[in-house]
């Protein structure tokens, strides 16, 4: 098959994973930069092109779109899928992942566990807030945050009214969320590929630190899923949408409790931490759902 992985450098360790596992198993396979393509649109005639070159005869295309060009991103995606190119996440999963309200919605719908969230739209009632909320400690997350950057513990309900006076001030969204002590400054991130975990990790952060993420200077180690956080990985990529997903949960006294499903998840923490070869799980999916593809066209 021709593989296109939509990436922004072919040098990343994602990116250079994918490409070597893809070619080990005979494909061909392209590093794309979704921002040097230009997309054509007119009637019954899609095409793209990537740095002037006309883009073809490409059968199936693994996007790794960064959280700050999901537009462009996706929009090159769509056009790929337009031109019947097999996508191992869809142009509309990855844009629903990338907002963490409408997901935490679907995620509740979907009858998932989550921390107790609140949205307030610059409401001047704070205090009305922190009230529903059931008081202080209380984690206020920026809505497009990433890297842990933008999350904050307010650990009394002053701090909690300050802080969120000053994000409703700078005109920023946010969501108010309940503070799990018991994750103990931990939290998993489930690797999910077309349904079935392929990987976990349980991340820590540093001392005095409540955000476990790696680019806040925490680590990350091998665990054991439980059957019910397993369970609860799979059901969040699916009720996404995703066929390959990040999902990050902490744990907590009544069970495993969802923070966000990622639709581009790294491959370097998770290759490192299980040792299992993640980039080769995500080309054996495209694989079978390629060629799954190619044959409903040959019997249509
Ligand atoms: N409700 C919560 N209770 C306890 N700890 C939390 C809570 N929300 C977040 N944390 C901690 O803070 C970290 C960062 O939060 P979160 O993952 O929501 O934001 P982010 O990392 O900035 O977003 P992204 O993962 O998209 O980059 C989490 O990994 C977790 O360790
Ligand atoms: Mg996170
Ligand atoms: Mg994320």
């Amino acid at each position: 098959m021709k593989l296109a992985i939509l990436s922004r450098k072919e040098t990343l360790y994602s990116t250079r994973r994918l490409k070597e596992a893809a070619e080990a198993r005979g494909h061909e396979a392209v590093v794309i930069d979704h921002l040097k393509c230009d997309i054509m649109i007119e009637q019954n005639a899609l095409a793209m092109y990537h740095m002037g070159e006309k883009l073809e005869g490409f059968d199936a295309v693994v996007p790794r779109i960064g959280a700050s060009v999901t537009f462009y991103g996706t929009a090159v995606l769509r056009q790929f899928e337009m031109m019947d190119v097999f996508s191992a996440n869809s142009s509309i999963a990855i844009t629903r992942s990338r907002d963490k309200l409408r997901s935490l919605q679907m995620l509740a719908a979907s009858g998932l566990g989550m921390p107790k969230t609140a949205f307030t739209n610059y409401s001047k009632e704070e205090k009305q807030i922190i009230q529903n909320m059931g008081g202080a400690p209380l984690i206020i997350k920026l809505l497009e945050g990433t890297q842990g950057l933008g999350v904050v513990l307010a650990e009394t309900i002053k701090a909690a009214k300050s802080v969120i006076e000053a994000f409703h001030g700078l005109k920023a969204r946010i969501i108010v969320q309940e503070f799990i002590k018991e994750a103990k400054a931990s939290d998993i991130r489930a690797f999910v590929v077309n349904g079935e975990v392929v990987g976990a990790m349980k991340r820590t952060g540093k001392e005095g630190e409540f955000r476990s993420n790696l680019h806040r200077g925490g680590t990350a180690e091998l665990i054991k899923l439980k059957r019910s956080e397993k369970a609860a990985a799979v059901k969040a990529a699916d009720a996404m949408g995703l066929k390959i997903a990040g999902v990050d949960m902490l744990q907590s006294d009544r069970g495993p409790l969802i923070l966000e499903v990622n639709s581009s998840p790294g491959l370097e923490g998770i290759e490192q931490a299980t040792g299992n070869d993640i980039a080769g799980k995500i080309i054996e999916y495209v694989e079978q759902n390629y060629l799954n593809k190619r044959g409903r066209k040959k019997n249509a």
